[in-house]
């Protein structure tokens, strides 16, 4: 047995016949049972990644409340495997409101986001009483008052708010700039927060921004914390108001490739928490409750994509194509943001990666290419690929383009394989068609 690379799930190992295996069980036999393309999911690596958030963040400041972005990928598994882990889940959506509950999780301890809320989700968070809405606009805020009103009963609510920070990430996934679709300005959110405040349906609990996703700089969360904690002083001063919660949203990078390693969660932690503590003392403000949202940190690298190797296609003197059984369909990421992959043969894991391939998908695009110009063995058609950490973001921006069926989700725990989310078939495609 050897170690597998440093970004596979935590129970990776690669066995003498050079296969893959992932909680003790071999990855090529995983294939055989369910098919491909497939999921393979680490309980043991999310657990892990929990712990971590918990143990550092609350370690450094006990009044830090881990949230798992369940954006980052929710199903009813995950859900309670998370719940079990004593963190709170922030939603965007009904539909992810309705999973969340149908695992049993907690509503209390559910934020819910969305910088567009329809009247029957701002009606299922009050009904289901969740524990923050998270208010992202004016208008958003009057409704929310007369539903609460109508309901006579009170609800607390976050605003959040955009600091104006750039944090150095790709575009498409920068979130707290001022040119944003979400949440308030700060002169807006501080008018926002004098109505609240007189709102005998609604309790202002504190503001909460998110400066975007796969952030690698730490520096992007300091100015964010420190333009945010100063709004809050301004807030003190201007309305009296008190925060008592702040939610910093998530964005932690994750290693997706050898050698391109982010800042460890202790690391994020250690600054984010000094400079909380370090600003609070120069604003002369009590230490609100601290929260956290991480979505990718926390799945992302406890699962793998394995698919077959179909078609090769040799075009002399400019590239190699493998392709696969799956691709933007099951990951959009490489077409929508050019992220960079590492794939692997989870059948040839120890043999010399000396040849270079792109990896296609199946879909009609030209644009749906997994990897571009990657190292693997020489491949042959049967060979089984492994793309590691496509644990966040893969499956929950899946798609039926092509009427491909999505995949289907294994989760490993203690040597043994369930599956949580079987293949789609083609009654799931025709179900809504009603010819
Ligand atoms: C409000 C909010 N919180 C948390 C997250 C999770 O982000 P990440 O997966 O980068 O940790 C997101 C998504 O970007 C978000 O919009
Ligand atoms: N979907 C993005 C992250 C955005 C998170 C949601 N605001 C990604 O795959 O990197």
């Amino acid at each position: 047995m050897k170690n597998a690379p440093p970004f596979f799930p935590l129970n990776s190992s690669i066995d003498d016949n050079g296969h893959l295996r992932i909680g003790g069980l071999d990855a090529v036999a995983l294939t055989k049972e369910f098919g491909t393309p497939l999921y393979v999911f680490d309980e043991d690596d999310i657990r892990e990644r929990c712990r971590e958030f918990k143990r550092e963040f609350t370690g450094r400041y006990a009044a830090t409340h881990i949230v798992f972005a369940g954006k980052a990928c929710l199903t009813r598994a995950i859900a309670k495997i998370v719940a079990s882990e004593g963190l709170g889940l922030d939603v965007v959506s009904g539909g992810e409101l309705e999973i969340a509950r149908s695992a049993g999780f907690p509503t209390d301890a559910i934020y819910f986001h969305g910088n567009n809320k329809s009247d029957a989700e701002l009606e299922m968070a009050l009904e289901y009483r969740v524990g923050r809405i998270v208010v992202d606009n004016s208008f958003e805020l009057g409704r929310l008052e007369t539903m609460a009103a109508r309901r006579g009963v009170r609800a607390d609510i976050m605003f959040r708010i955009k600091p104006g920070i750039d944090p150095h990430t790709h575009a498409k996934i920068t979130t707290g700039n001022i040119d944003s679709k979400f949440g308030f300005g700060l002169d807006d959110a501080s008018a926002a927060a004098a109505q609240a405040m007189k709102s005998k349906n609604l309790r202002l609990i504190g503001f909460h921004y998110h400066i975007g996703s796969q952030i690698f700089e730490i520096q992007p969360f300091l100015d964010a914390m420190k333009t945010t904690l100063e709004f809050m002083a301004r807030m003190k001063r201007e309305l009296g108001f008190i925060t008592e919660e702040l939610d910093t949203g998530g964005g932690y990078a994750i290693q997706y490739l050898s050698g391109v390693v982010p800042p460890t969660i202790g690391e994020y932690a250690e600054a984010i928490v000094n400079a909380f503590r370090d600003e609070c003392r120069r604003l002369g403000l009590a230490m609100p409750k601290l929260s956290v949202e991480p979505g990718r940190a926390t799945v992302a690298r406890s699962a793998v994509a394995l698919y077959s190797i179909g078609a090769i296609k040799d075009i002399p003197g400019i590239r190699r194509y493998a392709c696969v059984d799956g691709g933007m369909a099951d990951n959009i990421r490489p077409a929508l943001y050019c992220s960079q992959y590492e794939p692997y043969l989870a059948n040839r894991m120890s043999d010399f990666a000396g040849q270079t391939y792109t990896i296609a998908g199946r879909f009609c695009e030209s644009g749906d290419i997994l990897a571009t110009d990657i190292k693997l063995p020489e491949v042959k058609r049967g060979d089984i690929l492994v793309m590691p950490v496509c644990g966040a973001y893969c499956i929950p921006m899946s798609s039926n383009y092509n009427a491909f069926y999505r995949p289907a989700m294994v989760m490993i725990k203690d040597g043994k394989a369930r599956l949580i989310r079987r293949r789609e078939t083609v009654e799931d495609l025709t179900r809504t068609d009603l010819g």
